[in-house]
């Protein structure tokens, strides 16, 4: 079915993949999504740079890199499963030297008295193999233990290191890609140990068959080695061309997965609809859809045929393998009773090298995303808020000494060098146009970026040594987007604050912010889930969600409190109940708030207003304004012109 989709401008084969915008009269056709593709290119070079070689040193480093996790885990599985690998591959040596013992008995002309010579051995072979089988299953109970272990450290390693990392971090290229890349490596811990595990239980099996193939007869070893050699190169390359795949898709699905979210959560519901955007929505999501889609099955084909190619060399291989055997026995070289055990080892060797190629080919498949996942680590934690050891108290005086910040994105500063103090028992208003850099100079202030030029001191310290998490005890932040977390409106209240018993402070604060009353109304108070998502959720109204984070601001009662738009969809009497309270508790503080709302103004005790980055006029509300030029008197004056 093919819905068209109209908004009186472009028409959009909504419905059908196939029915790419074609234009009509007049309206131009809208552009594909762009190609986002910064983090892939350098995946692509290590990958078109690796040899096979080079690409199967990678095992090691994988299986070292398994087993560093799980050492860091569970230090008592990871040696169990090391112990019973070691005894498995004992047992199928013991196995095959007493196979290799007991078949000349039992070919001898008398297979009664042979019988009752080889039993013993027979008798030995039986034993060794169920404590070989008892070993695996040992070791499988151990890495199901091991592997939820794994998953969780990984994962747990990789937001807690988003958490810690500087805000700049979130700036560099490519870090939302690599964090992806990452995620999937983290991911991929599931299996891990599973993997690691059947890979290296092959090499034990594989030694010990060896060892006995190789008594038997030193040519068996290696025609069995060619019967395996194409199998395992093909696995190699098939799994280059699957990681190829992914990382040529990985962009486009990291920005379907950011969009996906956009189009189906409740938030931007209303405006999707009632801007009829669905049709280019739909349009763009299908692009991206196809795009991933297409490059996936381009490298279906290339696959298949290095599979197919690989299996039909294995099997002649094995032919030759087979043959060679009974050629060596016609010629009279090696007796029937020898070459009936070399089947029974070279079954063993086989299925061992079988686990090594495919078991290898994962594994290799494991430690690409694997160093997706270590290098990000490496690279995010040298990002983290490691900065001193300094730990400043509750500043009475803020000072910036010719402080100044740029962007790494961006040639010019954010907000050139500047020099003010902001004192404590001082409410001071930040104003200034869009983008004239409030939130740079808070996140300054807060020490949650640090001056590029200059410095900020709390007090004596420079906030360039002090430790991050001292310094921001000491703040209360509102910012523009705050998060309406999917926590219990408690929680929501107290996030970030340890834990009290007594609920009076929770309730003292939902009143200041004028929200006691709702949070009585909700079906379980302060335990109610605020995520209208989730089962037995409620949701609240964009002004409540931002009394709840004003809220949670003076529960802290920071000595810092910066507030950055926090009114911006606050009602008049939610506004005012806020700047009240603001006035209230401010001697105790330095108290800070960016407000375009210039009414709100008045209230603070100094303006500081800044225009495209530098300090373009500072003072009282009303002598601002009462200035000639002043750029708060033009504001103000167009507010009121509204
Ligand atoms: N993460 C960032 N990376 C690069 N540039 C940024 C970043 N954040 C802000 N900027 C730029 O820095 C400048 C100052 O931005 P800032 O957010 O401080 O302005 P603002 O005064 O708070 O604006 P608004 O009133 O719109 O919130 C702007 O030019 C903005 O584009």
């Amino acid at each position: 079915m093919t819905e068209s989709v109209t908004d009186g401008r472009q028409e959009y084969g909504a419905e059908d993949a196939s029915a790419v915008p074609t234009a009509r009269q007049g309206p131009p056709r809208p552009a594909a999504p762009p190609e986002l593709d910064y983090n892939g290119r350098k995946h692509r070079r290590a990958m078109d740079n690796a040899s096979l070689v080079e690409m199967a040193r990678r095992i090691p480093r994988a299986l070292a890199q398994t087993a560093w996790l799980a050492w860091s885990v569970d230090r008592r599985m990871a040696i169990t499963i090391l112990v019973c690998q070691l005894m498995s591959g004992v047992g199928t040596a013991v196995m095959l030297t007493a196979v290799s013992k007991a078949l000349p008995l039992l070919t001898t002309a008398d297979p009664g008295a042979g019988l009752a010579q080889a039993w013993p051995a027979l008798a030995v072979a039986v034993v060794a193999l169920g404590a070989g089988s008892g070993m695996w299953i040992l070791a499988d109970w151990a890495t199901r233990r091991l592997n939820p272990k794994i998953a969780s450290a990984a994962d747990l390693a990789l937001v807690d290191l988003h958490m810690r990392a500087e805000l700049s971090a979130y700036d560099t290229p490519g870090f939302t890609d690599r964090g992806q890349a990452a995620e999937v490596g983290a991911m991929r811990a599931v299996d891990l140990a599973d993997d690691a595990k059947t890979l290296t239980n092959g090499f034990v099996q594989l030694v010990s068959a060896a060892t006995v193939l190789t008594s038997l007869h030193p040519l068996l070893l290696g025609v069995l080695l060619l019967s395996v050699v194409p199998r395992g190169l093909g696995g190699v390359v098939a799994a280059r061309i699957d990681y190829r795949v992914h990382d040529r898709t990985i962009s486009a699905r990291n920005v379907r997965g950011m969009m996906r979210w956009w189009l189906t959560t409740s938030e931007l519901a209303d405006e999707l609809r009632a801007n009829t955007m669905r049709g280019y929505l739909h349009f763009w999501y299908r692009t991206m859809c196809d795009r991933v889609e297409g490059r996936e099955l381009e490298g279906a084909r290339p696959y298949l045929w290095v599979t197919l190619l690989a299996a039909s060399l294995a099997g002649l291989f094995t032919l030759g393998m087979w043959a060679s055997l009974a050629a060596l026995v016609l010629a009279g070289s090696m007796t029937t009773a020898i070459a009936g055990t070399a089947i029974v080892a070279s079954q063993t060797a086989g299925r061992a090298l079988n686990s090594i190629v495919r078991y290898g080919a994962v594994m290799f498949h494991h430690g690409l995303y694997l160093s997706d996942y270590f290098d990000f680590i490496a690279e995010v934690g040298s990002m983290t808020a490691a900065r001193g050891s300094a730990r400043p108290k509750a500043p009475e005086k803020i000072r910036f000494e010719s402080a100044g910040f740029t962007y790494a994105s961006k040639g010019t500063p954010a907000l050139h060098p500047i020099s003010l103090t902001f004192e404590r028992g001082q409410v001071i208003a930040l104003v200034g146009e869009n983008g004239a850099g409030k939130s740079t100079l808070i996140r300054m202030l807060t020490g949650l970026t640090l001056a590029t030029e200059g410095a900020v001191y709390w007090d004596d310290t420079d906030l360039a040594t002090a430790d991050a998490e001292a310094v921001w005890q000491h703040v209360g932040l509102v910012p523009q987007k705050s998060g309406h977390w999917p926590l219990a409106a408690r929680e929501n209240i107290t996030l970030g604050q340890p834990r009290h018993h007594d609920d009076a402070p929770i309730w003292d604060a939902a009143d200041r912010v004028g929200m006691a009353d709702h949070v009585r109304e909700l079906p379980d108070g302060l335990d109610t889930l605020l995520a209208r998502s989730v089962w037995g959720g409620q949701e609240l109204s964009g002004g409540q969600w931002q009394r709840l984070a004003c809220a949670r601001a003076m529960y802290r009662r920071p000595a810092v409190l910066v507030l950055d738009e926090p009114t911006s969809e606050m009602d008049a009497r939610g506004e005012h109940l806020i700047f009240r309270e603001l006035r209230k508790m401010a001697p105790d503080r330095i108290t800070v708030v960016v407000t375009h709302r210039l009414d709100n103004v008045r209230m603070a005790d100094r303006v500081i207003v800044l225009d495209k980055g530098r300090i373009r006029e500072e003072g009282t509300f009303d002598d601002l304004v009462q200035t000639d030029g002043s750029l708060l008197g033009e504001l103000y004056a167009l507010a009121q012109d509204r």
